[in-house]
Order: structure tokens, then C-alpha cells, then sequence
């Protein structure tokens, strides 16, 4: 077993799921940091295709029109050479994406509880699903329908205040065990990734 995680080498890009807050975005960050991989937000990288920010993208198309984009943003990346990659906390509920971060990736749930979620959720209010409303409301609807699904990823790391770099180690680690216990090497190669716009759609151009 390596010493360092700097020694880890990710056969497949790793990419976290979870609520809104649970530290997706600050957690891969110095995940990538510590394995020397790229990291991307898929969020930031829908913005960056559609051209517009997220809560432009729920008013011009709504949210299933979201969810396509989505898929189609993460199947294009999941073609990239390993890295991290934080997700919305969407992402994963949707069932064709969702096979599809499990046949080319590593995923793994950040879990966190209701009073971390909302302490964390309201520092900020850019998102779509939260703004004007009760963020514990919210949230608590949110983790009962989404949790039984969170927990189909392949790890599961419980998400807790403190350093995000001992944070990031711990995933790192629990990675790697994953790796060894199930021999998984590359991602599986998947003939029809859906990461093409269909010619139908007259409404979006990514
Ligand atoms: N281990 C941690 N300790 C303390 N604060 C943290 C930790 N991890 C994340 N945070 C803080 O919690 C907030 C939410 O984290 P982050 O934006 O990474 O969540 P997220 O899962 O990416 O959320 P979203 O799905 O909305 O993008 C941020 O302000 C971040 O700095
Ligand atoms: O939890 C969700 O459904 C979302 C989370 C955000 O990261 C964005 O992806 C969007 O606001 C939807
Ligand atoms: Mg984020």
C-alpha cells in the first residue's frame, strides 16, 4: 500500500455525488490537488456550454431540459483521462447519467447530515433549487428521496467539518481500498456514451 496518496494511481476518473453543501466542490478540489489530477466542476462546466448560469439554464429550459444538458455535459468529460469530478447534486438521481458515471468512473457519496447541509447551504444563495425557501425544508425532502440513491455509489465517505485536505486524504483512501477490493482497472468502454445533442432538439445547442 502506498505511503502517500501522491503514490495513488486512479484507474478511473472519481466522481463525487451528493447533497448541495456536502462539500463536493471544496472536497474534489483538493482531492485532484492530492492525486495530481485534473479537477473539474461539472456545473461550472455546463455553465461554461450553455453559456448562461445555472439558474438561466432552469428558467430558459427548465429543469428536465437541465438534466439532459447535464448528461450530455458529464458524458463528454467522462471521455477525458482520469480526474476528479464534483457533480451537481442532481446528477446522479438521474438514471441514465447515473449508469453511466457507474460503468466509466469511481463514485463516491459524500454523506452529510441535515444540520451540516443547511449550516453550509447558507452562506450562499446561487442555488436555483434553494432560493426564497426554507433551506431545511428543502434539504430534508431532498435527502429522504435522494439518499437511497447516493448510497447505489460504489464509496461512501461521511462528510464533517474540519480540514478539507484530512478530508480529501480520507476519500483518497477509501478509494483506493475500493480499487484493490473490486480489481476494477480503465473505465468500460460504453458504445453509445449519449454525449450527442440529437439533430430533434431545436431548443438547446449543447
Ligand atoms: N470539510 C469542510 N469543513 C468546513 N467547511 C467546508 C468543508 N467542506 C466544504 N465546506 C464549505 O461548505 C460550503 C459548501 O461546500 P461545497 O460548495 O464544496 O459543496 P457542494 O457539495 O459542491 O455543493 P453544491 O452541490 O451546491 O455545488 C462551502 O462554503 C465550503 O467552503
Ligand atoms: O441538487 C440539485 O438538484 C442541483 C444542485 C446544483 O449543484 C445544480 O446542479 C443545480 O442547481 C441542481
Ligand atoms: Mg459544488
Amino acid at each position: 500500500m502506498p505511503e502517500s496518496t501522491s503514490e495513488i494511481k486512479v484507474p478511473r476518473t472519481i466522481v463525487l455525488v451528493g447533497l448541495m453543501g456536502a462539500g463536493k466542490t471544496c472536497i474534489g478540489k483538493r482531492l485532484a490537488a492530492c492525486l495530481g489530477t485534473e479537477f473539474v466542476d461539472a456545473d461550472a462546466e455546463i455553465e461554461s456550454a450553455a453559456g448562461m448560469s445555472i439558474s438561466e439554464i432552469f428558467e430558459v429550459h427548465g429543469e428536465s431540459g437541465f438534466r439532459q444538458g447535464e448528461r450530455r455535459v458529464i458524458a463528454r468529460l467522462l471521455r477525458r483521462p482520469p480526474h476528479v469530478m464534483a457533480t451537481g447534486g442532481g446528477a446522479f438521481m438521474n438514471e441514465k447519467t447515473r449508469e453511466l458515471i457507474k460503468r466509466r468512473a469511481i463514485s463516491v457519496w459524500l454523506r452529510a447530515d441535515l444540520d451540516l447541509l443547511v449550516r453550509r447551504t447558507s452562506r450562499r444563495s446561487h442555488r436555483p433549487l434553494l432560493r426564497g425557501r426554507d433551506h431545511r425544508e428543502v434539504l430534508g425532502k431532498l435527502m429522504e428521496e435522494r439518499h437511497p440513491v447516493y448510497a447505489k455509489a460504489d464509496v461512501v465517505v461521511d462528510s464533517a467539518d474540519g480540514p478539507p485536505e484530512a478530508m480529501a486524504e480520507q476519500v483518497a483512501r477509501a478509494v483506493m481500498d475500493y480499487v484493490r477490493r473490486s480489481g476494477i482497472d480503465g473505465p468500460e468502454e460504453v458504445a453509445d456514451d449519449g454525449c450527442i445533442l440529437p439533430e430533434s432538439d431545436k431548443e438547446m445547442t449543447w
